[in-house]
């Protein structure tokens, strides 16, 4: 059922219009181009309510064989349908058509399939006990699910985000209730209809959309929500904490970054700023694992510099399906006037702008939309503000290092802790300097090259808890122990 300009909730297997509305708009030019159905208390009380009955129903009587056949489906049938998921993610972000193909549709899919999979090797523990008086006994685990999970996803990678959280909650038996972001809400709405298509019993995926601060907030305070499941800016991840609270709960957040790449004379220059490149302005920096802090090395800085400032140069910046097009715009309006705030910001703390530092001149609709030019600067202290706090946009600052001990303390001296990269051809080095590094993920030589068995999440500012992997059904699972004298 092809999206109309209307993006319903989907509560306890019924598509539901429920009068309250929130434009979405397209970012490429300031369009109004649907309305999303914003979920009432009432409604969110009625997810929650079947969500619960659910877990009594058919979903809890299949065996983890025949659920995660079911959510193969699910994967089978969003690959049917990934053109249609193209269409509204490009709608809903304005990212390029190449970015959306390669790396935010397939994921999808790929999510589902991954976690259907591990559900099926995800084994608990057996021990025979003999105590020190001659008792005997089985010990064995059981993996029950956590019950009802909400989970709250971002806008940078919408239908990617939602279900890397959704997968594993449904492999591990769980009933689910996703608010995806208001900015990006209709692949979600797509996800709802293939569920409801592929036989996913009611109440057991629900789809609530809505402004964070009212529907986002009424929904992690629930009583009845029994986990809580969270992607986004730090500051909002520490009001759910105090949502949450209110009762005690599990909870797992992947949060902000402010990450840096760390370029020492030993690299392979061409491979430093081809990645550099990619991993300060893809999807327009809106990646929470983008580097928006350089350090290189003092040898190899002024190459270094031309180089990224040519790769920059050289940015095609443009409509979504335009040829060659790498840069779209930033997700909204308000997002690009946050973003411009930082490139002032960065001019009034005496950064040098080696590139950019405004917004594109298109002569044509895209310039009522949320464009902005991919820049470079350097100049800046490390505790200048630009240099401490995320901007999540298509910025980075290059600052010179001279030895390995400074630039690990240079790059450990932020209030987050998610990722980082290291360009270096010195094995040892390599080796040596990652685990110095207060992150919870590091690249070498490559950026946001995944493995989804693998631990993903941050420290400090950025995060609580780690997914992927066993990490996800450890989290989306309660396991019981089960002892027998014998
Ligand atoms: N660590 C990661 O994996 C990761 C991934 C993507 C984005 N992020 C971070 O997310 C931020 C950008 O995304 P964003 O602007 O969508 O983040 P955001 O925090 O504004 O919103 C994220 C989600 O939370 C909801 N929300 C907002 N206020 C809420 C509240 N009070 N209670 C409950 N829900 C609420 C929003 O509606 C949205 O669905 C950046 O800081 C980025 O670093 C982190
Ligand atoms: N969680 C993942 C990416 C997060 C990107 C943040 O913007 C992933 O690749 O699984």
């Amino acid at each position: 059922m092809a999206l109309k300009n209307k993006l319903p909730c989907y509560v306890d297997g019924v598509f539901i219009d429920s009068q309250h509305y929130v434009n979405n708009i397209n970012p490429v030019n300031g369009q109004v181009i649907s309305q999303l159905c914003e979920a009432t208390p009432e409604l969110i009380d009625q997810a929650v309510k079947g969500a619960k009955a659910a877990l009594k129903g058919p979903w809890s009587k299949m065996s983890v064989t025949q659920r995660c056949d079911l959510l193969h489906k699910v994967a089978d049938r969003m690959i049917e349908r990934q053109d249609e998921f193209i269409e509204a993610e490009i709608a809903d972000t304005g990212k390029s058509l190449f970015q959306i193909e390669n790396i935010d549709i397939p994921r999808g899919a790929a999510n589902f399939k991954t976690f259907a999979d591990m559900a099926k090797f995800h084994s608990g523990e057996t021990f025979i006990t003999e105590t020190a008086n001659g008792e005997k006994a089985l010990n064995y685990t059981v993996n029950k699910p956590l019950g009802v999970v909400a989970v709250i996803s971002p806008w940078n990678l919408p239908l990617l985000l939602a279900t890397w959280k959704v997968a594993p909650a449904l492999a591990c038996g769980n009933c689910v209730i996703l608010k995806p972001s208001e900015e990006t809400s209709s692949t979600a709405t797509l996800l709802a209809q293939v569920m409801d298509e592929v036989g996913v019993p009611k109440g057991v995926f629900n789809l609530i959309l809505g402004r964070g601060s009212i529907v986002g907030d009424y929904l992690t305070g629930h009583s009845n929500v029994d986990a809580v499941t969270f992607t986004g800016a730090s500051t909002t991840g520490q009001h759910i904490m105090k949502s949450v609270s209110q009762g005690v709960k599990p909870i797992s957040f992947e949060l902000g970054g402010k990450n840096s790449a760390i370029v020492f004379n030993d690299a392979d220059l061409e491979k430093a700023i081809t990645g550099v490149t990619r991993s300060t302005f893809t999807n327009c920096g809106q990646v929470c694992l983008c580097t928006e802090k350089v350090f290189v090395h003092r040898d190899i800085a002024q190459a270094f510099i031309h180089g990224l400032k040519l790769a920059a140069s050289k940015i095609k910046i443009g409509y979504p399906k335009e040829e060659g097009v790498f840069l779209g715009p930033l997700v909204s309006k308000a997002h690009q006037e946050k973003v411009l705030s930082y490139y002032q910001l960065a001019k009034d703390e005496g950064a040098e702008f080696i590139y950019g530092g405004g917004v594109p001149n298109f002569g044509d609709e895209r310039d009522n939309g949320s464009y902005i030019e991919p820049t470079i600067i350097t100049g800046l202290d490390d505790d200048s503000r630009v240099n401490q706090e995320e901007i999540f946009g298509p910025i980075c600052h290059i600052s010179v290092f001279d030895d390995e001990d400074e630039v690990i303390n240079r790059a450990n001296t932020t209030d987050y802790g998610l990722a980082a990269a290291i360009w270096t051809e010195n094995l040892s080095r390599a080796h040596r300097v990652a685990p110095q590094l207060d992150v919870g993920i590091v690249w070498i030589n490559t950026w946001f090259l995944r493995d989804l068995r693998t631990a993903f999440g941050g420290v400090k500012l950025s995060g609580i808890g780690r997914e992927g992997g066993q990490h996800s059904m450890s989290f989306y699972s309660e396991p019981v122990n089960i002892c027998i004298k014998i």
